[in-house]
């Protein structure tokens, strides 16, 4: 087994609510380098940790941790549409591996994704269907959440099972860092957005539609005193990407759920998948050397804009 780690943040209102260009320039030309390490490795399977927004996953029964056998995407915002080229052997094969060690995960034979994977999947391979990928999701949106030490755990046994492959294997993470769009809380919801919580799968097209206006809207304010959404926080960011350079996973035993969100806004709790990319990658092969090759707040975009690669040591 070869093993690589990219995680990155994601952000739909890339292209739809932009900062000043020479930002935009630099982030492509991170996102320009990431491609060509991945060209360059040539993965013969990606396992993608990813988050999902109400467009796959909702309240009717909502699973801390999925793999899909095989999945399409919504086209949410401004990515691709349609089917993902996802490895239904060994995603099976993975599932089987996990319960074997003890961490509970669910299976889907039919995901719908959204930007939470596939913006990602685009941005580092060109489509969904370059390379062989296993998509598993950790839920990092709708509370309750499984705790932080779960998810670390959950990474370990993926790790484990990458480590019996004879394959080139790229990890990746796709959220975070510290954010909060305005994506609804059941807790205190009307009847409507309850509804939608609870069963709102294939929304109608003039739904899909509000729904971008209305973050395109929270994105034109984040930041400034108009915003009621918690804003970007530097120093957690910094101190969390430390965490990772340092390979100090275990401090996120100690996460609280409740304070980060309070802290860095709700939706920093996608970095439960770099954190899931990470142990997986450290359990795989021992230790790892890491590096931060991007970090920038990006109000525009509702995002502490992250880019870290990783390969053993
Ligand atoms: O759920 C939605 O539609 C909004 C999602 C969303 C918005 C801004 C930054 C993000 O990272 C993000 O995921
Ligand atoms: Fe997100």
């Amino acid at each position: 087994m070869n093993i690589k780690l990219k995680c990155l943040s994601h952000t739909p209102l890339r292209g739809l609510n932009d900062p000043a260009p020479e930002v935009t320039a630099e982030v492509d030309a991170v996102l320009a380098h990431a491609r060509a390490d991945v060209e360059a490795f040539d993965p013969e399977l990606i396992v993608i940790f990813a988050p999902d927004h109400y467009n796959g996953l909702f309240y009717d029964l909502m699973p801390p941790f999925v793999i899909a056998t095989a999945a399409e995407s919504v086209g949410d915002y401004m990515t691709l549409p349609g089917p993902l080229s996802v490895a239904r052997d060994l995603a099976l094969q993975m599932a089987r591996f996990i319960l074997d060690r003890d961490v509970d995960i669910s299976v889907s034979h039919r995901l719908q994704v959204d930007h939470g994977c596939t913006q990602t999947l685009e941005e580092l391979t060109g489509s969904l269907m370059r390379y062989p990928v296993i998509p598993i999701i950790i839920n990092s949106v709708a509370p309750p959440f499984a705790p932080y030490r779960r998810v670390r755990r959950l990474g370990e046994v993926v790790g484990q099972f990458i480590a019996t492959l004879d394959k080139r294997v790229l990890v990746v993470g796709t959220g975070g860092l510290s954010h909060e769009p305005p994506v609804p809380l059941l807790d205190g919801a009307s009847d409507a957005i309850s509804e939608f919580l609870i069963c709102g799968r294939n929304p109608t097209p003039e739904a899909r539609a509000a729904r971008q206006e209305r973050t395109i809207a929270a994105g034109k304010i984040y930041g400034s005193a108009l915003s009621t959404q918690t804003p970007l926080n530097v120093e957690w960011d910094q101190a969390f990407i430390d965490l990772l350079l340092d390979g100090r996973l275990d401090t996120v035993d100690d996460f609280s759920i409740e304070e980060i969100s309070k802290e860095a806004g709700r939706s920093t709790h996608e970095v439960r998948t770099w954190v899931a990319a990470f142990a997986a990658l450290a359990a795989a092969q021992g230790g790892y050397s890491a590096r931060r090759d991007y970090y920038r707040p990006i109000n525009e975009w509702i995002a502490g804009y992250g880019v870290m690669s990783a390969e053993p040591r």
